[in-house]
């Protein structure tokens, strides 16, 4: 590391926390024998971002996680975090980083307070207030041994793990499954504060909603291949939206015409569509024909996920064209 500063943990000082990449891979490929985890896989992760990680299942999510970690080795390509290379410098960068896994197994026998207490020391010394106050924010009873503990407070228990050293890179696997949404507004917050800090998290997820709320920018992956990177508003920008146009009488001819308009219902004096793009050609149609009342759908992620997703390249195939992933 570039700095021998210590914070209030005691951990040395991260990686620079200003300009740069905290992510970057390239080519990097894992194969499970004929079965591809990842392939050729290109991205960019700034430094102080949100960037989510979004895939259906299978799509490749926690195998690229694993590779980031360190945890498994790829088959092609490489992967470095803050500039350094994993390859080499892997381990010197592990004390830097915050994981919390999509199964998550703790010590079951343990109490609460002393699997935190344990791993706090295993971290070089993370003092009690800072994993007790993330306990009280997220409202979670540390007396309780691991195995009496529900989903939730399991999956509590994994944030503040990874969170109490204030990691520069807090790399998240499905984070929020099964906690209750009062939980999931505190972790948000947690997450902004972090991030002001100048760390950045990367969040993977198959909830669009979570990313929606969280990320600056996302990923879209599917059966091994990475589809498109972009800002959330400009994914967004790319959905289909709905739309309904009422008229003071018939529906005039010519909407289904339009660029970009689609699934045309008429109802008397109703239609209803779908539009991908820019609303102005058939506003402007409607407007001409004395359209009385406009009502537009704002489209969610969910939208722009399934478009991408139903148009990716079945396992096996070339990738599609690159993704537009400059940062
Ligand atoms: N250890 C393994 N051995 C063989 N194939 C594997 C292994 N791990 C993952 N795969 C395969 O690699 C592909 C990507 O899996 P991965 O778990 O990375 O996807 P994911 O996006 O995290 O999915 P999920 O959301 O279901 O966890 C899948 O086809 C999976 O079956």
């Amino acid at each position: 590391m570039s700095s021998t500063a210590t914070r209030a943990t005691g951990i040395p000082a991260g990686p620079p926390r200003a300009e740069g990449l905290a992510v970057e891979t390239v080519g990097l490929t894992k194969r499970y024998g004929r079965a591809v985890g990842i392939e050729d896989l290109d991205l960019q992760v700034r430094v102080g971002e949100v960037f989510g990680f979004l895939g259906p299942n299978g799509a490749g999510k926690t195998t690229t996680i694993r590779l980031l970690l360190g945890l498994i080795h790829p088959t092609a390509g490489r992967a470095s975090l803050f500039g350094m290379d994993l390859a080499t410098t892997g381990p010197r960068i592990r004390a830097h980083l915050g994981y919390v896994p999509g199964d998550l197994s703790l010590w079951e026998r343990m109490h609460g307070h002393d699997v935190l207490g344990h791993l706090a020391l295993l971290r070089g010394g993370v003092p009690e207030r800072a994993w007790r106050t993330l306990a009280e924010r997220f409202d979670l009873d540390l007396q309780p041994r691991v195995r009496e503990l529900s989903k939730g407070n399991r999956q509590k228990l994994g944030l503040i793990q990874a969170l109490m050293h204030e990691p520069d890179l807090l790399v998240l696997d499905e984070p929020t499954s099964g906690l209750d949404p009062l939980v999931q507004v505190e972790f948000h917050a947690v997450l902004r504060e972090l991030v002001a800090r100048g760390a950045t998290v990367f969040l993977s997820s198959h909830v669009l909603a979570e990313v929606e709320q969280v990320a600056d920018r996302a990923a879209i992956v599917a059966r091994g291949h990475l589809l498109v990177v972009d800002d959330i508003e400009a994914l967004r920008g790319q959905a289909r939206r709905r739309i309904e146009l009422d008229f003071p009488r018939d529906v005039p001819p010519g909407l289904a015409d339009v660029p970009g308009v689609a699934d045309l219902r008429v109802v008397g004096g109703r239609a209803s569509c779908s539009v991908t793009g820019s609303l102005t050609e058939l506003l402007r149609l409607a407007t001409a024909h004395g359209v009385v009342d406009v009502h537009t759908h704002e489209p969610d992620l969910e939208d722009a996920f399934v478009g991408y997703v139903s148009a990716a390249p079945a396992a096996g195939s070339p990738a599609p064209p690159p993704a537009a992933s400059a940062p």
